[in-house]
């Protein structure tokens, strides 16, 4: 039977998780829990990932525009070697899912070292599926909290988002997450025509906030064809 890639057996950190759709809050739980670590004393460090706060930026917002400081860092190569550089007792990872399922890893290492672990993230797509590497951390975490939103047509919880207006397109770009978005190889010769991105895809066509997403419960959520 396959073990969990969380599983260690060696003395370690602990894992928290943040999960939920757009809009459910889990950046503000995500400052509330970093704001009580630091008054208790914790060394922490949160990070961000540059592609959702722009690179010049160094801090995490929420909807209703509250931010705490944090480093941006634009792969997951980055972020280890920042967690690596000082003995943090507590790491907070805002928008896990940007990172993919190479932070699993990172994370474990962490723990290995006996960080607290937080990481706040999308568990599902804009067109519902799942959304790695939320969906492991939330299997082998020691507290998770999953969080809903409001559905902008009921006002039931939500636990989906839907895109709204017609979908940016990206022209022959390379996901951050290292896949390339068409469906070439990394170092074939540039597609020119048109795609659209999956929705698993690390794509700067997929940021947005409420200009671009609304929170849909499961009876309102309608998803792309
Ligand atoms: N449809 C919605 N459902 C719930 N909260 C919403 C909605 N639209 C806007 N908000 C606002 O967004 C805030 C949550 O923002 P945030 O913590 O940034 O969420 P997340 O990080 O999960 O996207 C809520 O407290 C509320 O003020
Ligand atoms: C659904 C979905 C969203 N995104 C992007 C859109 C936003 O920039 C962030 C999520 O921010 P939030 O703090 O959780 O509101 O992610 C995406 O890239 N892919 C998606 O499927
Ligand atoms: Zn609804």
């Amino acid at each position: 039977m396959p073990v969990h890639p969380l599983a260690s057996p060696r003395p370690a950190g602990r894992l928290e998780v943040i999960a939920g759709p757009m809009f459910s809050g889990k950046s503000e739980e995500l400052m509330r829990r970093v704001r009580r670590a630091k008054i208790a004393g914790v060394k922490v460090l949160v990070v961000s990932h540059s592609l959702d706060t722009g690179s010049d930026l160094s801090a995490i917002t929420s909807h209703i525009g509250v931010n705490i400081p944090s480093v941006p860092v634009g792969d997951v190569e980055s972020l280890a070697e920042v967690a690596r550089d000082e003995d943090w007792g507590l790491v907070a990872i805002d928008e896990a899912q940007f990172f993919g399922p190479d932070l699993v890893p990172v994370v474990l290492d962490l723990m290995t070292r006996g960080t607290t672990v937080i990481v706040e993230g999308l568990c599902v797509t804009f067109d519902g599926g799942p959304f790695e590497p939320m969906p492991t951390f939330m299997a082998g975490a020691e507290d998770v909290l999953k969080l809903t939103a409001v559905c902008t047509i009921c006002g039931r919880d939500a636990v989906f988002h839907q895109r709204v207006g017609s979908p940016a397109r990206t022209n022959g770009q390379m996901a951050t997450n290292g896949q390339m978005a068409t469906n070439g190889q990394i170092g074939d010769a540039v597609d020119q025509t048109p795609f659209e991105p999956r929705a698993t895809d690390i794509d700067a066509s997929h940021i947005g906030g409420l200009e671009s997403y609304v929170a849909r419960c499961r009876e309102h959520f309608a998803p792309p064809h």
